[in-house]
């Protein structure tokens, strides 16, 4: 759950005033996320999202993941737009933390993963990737490779204390990618946290995607790696369910034609989400605040990913082919 900053009623009529959304009539800190603050704001001219922004996020970092929101809505990807004040601006300070009202998106993320919910996400990403050539400022990805090294030396002292034996797997893999992480494909803009929790469906359709707190410039192919990841994983973390996998590939194909180079380094792609996800869950378990109204996400079910992709001989094992 994740409410860090809880928002007085006065704080928020005075916040409020900067808007022409009408008068507050709730709030509701919602029980999801592990980032930041959200709640749902009910005011007489519906309902909105208001998020404070916290420990991971830059403050400097927000006209990137708000702009780009509003980049890729004007697009016709189906995403939150932030909201402007009366002065034209859509981010301001409340409690002391940046903050910003972004528009409320119908539709529920599935609880429960099957393979058509694969194959809507794969023509999603695609189709958000394209949008996402245009967008004009560039944010480059603060969790990837130098990132990882940083999160290693931070965690590896007590990483056993999780699972015996994690230190070594963690600084070896680190090694590994290190050494031959690719360097030449092709890049754009990524949401980099496309977890199930961050795209809604309503019925059979994906009615959109949120989150881009994460969002970054890396390799297009990364994320798909992120998404086989999170998406195509039985609920052991162990065994590849390649079904999910090739429906995903096959629809973002679909949209947009994956070269020989991409397919190619999809195994090792997959490896480098894998840690990276293991390493923030890591460090966030580790490190857990006190008294906060948040569950910390198992890192474990990070190991278990990774080392099936360690025995990953080729992008065969992804369904394709
Ligand atoms: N625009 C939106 N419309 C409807 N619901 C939303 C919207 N944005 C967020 N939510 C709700 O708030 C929850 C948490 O939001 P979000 O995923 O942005 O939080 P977070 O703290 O960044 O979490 P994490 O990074 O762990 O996914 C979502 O699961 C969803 O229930
Ligand atoms: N999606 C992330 C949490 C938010 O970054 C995870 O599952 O570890």
């Amino acid at each position: 759950m994740a409410v860090y900053t809880e928002v007085s009623d006065e704080e928020l009529q005075a916040f409020l005033r900067e808007y022409e959304i009408g008068e507050m009539l709730s709030l509701k800190g919602i029980a999801e996320g592990v980032e930041n603050s959200n709640y749902v704001l009910h005011t007489a001219s519906g309902y909105y999202i208001l998020t404070l922004y916290e420990k991971r996020v830059d403050p400097a970092d927000l006209p990137f993941f708000l702009g780009l929101m509003e980049h890729l809505a004007e697009a016709g990807i189906s995403c939150p737009v932030p909201i402007k004040g009366r002065d034209g601006s859509a981010l301001r300070e409340l409690c002391g933390r940046p903050a910003a009202i972004i528009s409320f998106l119908d539709g529920l993320w599935p609880k429960r993963i099957h393979p058509w919910h694969c194959q809507r996400l794969g023509a999603a990403l695609a189709e958000l990737h394209l949008a996402g050539e245009s967008f004009q400022i560039r944010r480059d990805n603060a969790l990837s490779l130098d990132g990882w090294r940083g999160l290693v030396d931070t965690c590896e002292g007590r990483a056993d204390e999780i699972e015996p034996g994690l230190a070594g797997l963690i600084r070896q893999e680190l090694n590994f990618l290190e050494a031959n992480w690719p360097s030449d494909l092709p890049e754009g803009v990524i949401h980099a946290d496309l977890f199930p929790d961050n795209v809604f469906f309503v019925g059979e359709r994906l009615s959109g995607v949120i989150d881009f707190y994460f969002a970054c410039n890396d390799f297009l192919a990364y994320e798909i790696a992120v998404c086989l990841n999170a998406w195509c994983f039985e609920s052991d973390a162990s065994t590849f369910n390649a079904t999910k996998a090739r429906m995903l590939l096959q629809s973002y194909q679909s949209v947009r034609p994956l070269s020989e180079a991409e397919l190619a380094a999809l195994p090792i792609l997959a490896r480098g989400s894998a840690l990276r996800f293991l390493l923030t869950r890591l460090y966030d378990i580790l490190n857990h605040p006190p008294g906060a109204y948040v569950t910390p996400k198992d890192p474990r079910e990070y190991c278990r990913k990774l080392r099936f992709h360690q025995l990953v001989k080729g992008p065969g094992a992804y369904g394709l082919g």
